[in-house]
């Protein structure tokens, strides 16, 4: 367990700046979710805590001590990376103890610990398997166990389970985070663009937007308080619905954002209407997609099936108090109980 202590951190490759000044300190034993569109710098960040790469100017610090120079072996740190890496002519047990054997680790002790991370894997019953004769489910497990038995201060995670189907990919996604409680609560970092495996697994999430951090909070509180329009936009499923114009100006914003499940279907009065251009039906729940007359169709909540067809007019009302209002810069100015009121 280890806690992070990132100063101004910058990186360039080239004349290229990809991580432009990033401060934060990783509590330990936390749950750190780094999320962000594709090439903001994820996963250079990443690989500046894991020492793969150096840093550009700032600080980084593993409890207190700066680390900057530190070679990734002498770190405590092991990262699990999207392709497993595994050694393909090597068992399950071989692959998960050959780091060890290479750092001269007594052979006792060696079984002792792949054996208990096998067991914490489910993976007792393919130990003597090869890579190629497992899922790919199984064989990101091995890879996870290679780096459990190394028994690191710090567990590093980029993208870990997208070369997974999505049934395994759940599966994957709540034994990491079993091993997050049962590792006593180890620090993990952990790389992603999936939205639920962020706020499912995180303590807290960090939104990186071109090369600096947009916002870093809970999961809840990103996604009930976004600091920004692009906060917003970006944590949860479905997007928010975003409104400008004549439908943000009664609200004093530049412009509105509400989620689907704080628009109210209603049978009378109603702050707008709109005609169904679309409906989903995904089981437990429906979202209906209603022209309003903005830039895109709203989309709206609907517990259970939807009763609703193309064409149809709806009359929708907004949860009171769940109106985010943004500013003309799409930073946040906070939500409002009901319109006028600002
Ligand atoms: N070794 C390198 N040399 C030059 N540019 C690089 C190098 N590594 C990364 N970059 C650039 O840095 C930027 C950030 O890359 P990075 O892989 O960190 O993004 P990311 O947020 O993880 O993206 P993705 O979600 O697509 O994986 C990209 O523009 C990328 O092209």
């Amino acid at each position: 367990m280890a806690e992070l202590q990132l100063r101004d951190i910058r990186k360039s490759f080239g004349a290229f700046e990809v991580i432009k000044g990033v401060s934060m300190d990783i509590r330990a034993g936390e749950f750190m979710v780094f999320v962000g569109p594709s090439g903001c710098g994820k996963s250079t960040l990443l690989r500046l805590i894991a020492g793969l790469e150096d840093i550009t100017s700032g600080t980084l610090a593993f409890d207190g001590e700066t680390v900057n120079h530190v070679v990734p072996s002498k770190r405590g740190i092991a990262m699990v990376f999207q392709s497993y890496a595994l050694y393909p002519h090597m068992t399950v047990f071989e692959n998960m103890s050959f780091g060890m054997q290479l750092a001269g680790k007594d052979k006792e002790q060696c079984r002792k610990r792949v054996e208990a991370a096998a067991e914490m894997l489910q993976l007792t019953p393919y130990l003597e398997r090869l890579p190629r004769q497992l899922s790919g489910g199984q064989r990101q497990r091995v890879a996870i166990g290679r780096a459990i038995v190394r028994d690191p201060k710090v567990f590093l995670f980029d993208e870990p389970l997208s070369n997974l189907d999505a049934a395994l990919r759940v599966a994957t996604r709540i034994e990491i985070a079993r091993l997050h409680r049962s590792m006593h609560k180890t620090t993990m970092i952990y790389v992603t663009h999936d939205q639920v495996e962020a706020m499912t697994l995180a303590d807290r999430i960090c939104v990186l937007r071109d090369g600096l951090v947009e916002q870093i909070g809970t999961p809840l509180e990103l996604y009930e308080r976004p600091n920004s329009l692009f906060v917003a936009g970006f944590i949860g499923s479905p997007k928010m619905n975003f409104l400008s114009a004549a439908f943000a100006a009664p609200y004093n914003a530049h412009r509105i954002g509400i989620r689907a499940e704080h628009l109210e279907i209603v049978e009378q009065g109603g702050e707008w209407s709109g005609t169904v251009v679309h409906s989903e039906m995904l089981g437990s729940d429906s979202y209906v997609y209603l022209d309003v007359g903005a830039d895109e169709p709203v989309i709206v909540r609907e517990g259970g099936t939807s009763r609703h067809q193309p064409g149809q007019t709806l009359r929708i009302s907004p949860t009171p108090g769940q109106v985010h209002r943004f500013d003309a810069g799409g930073r946040a100015i906070g939500r409002v109980e009901m319109r006028g009121a600002a």
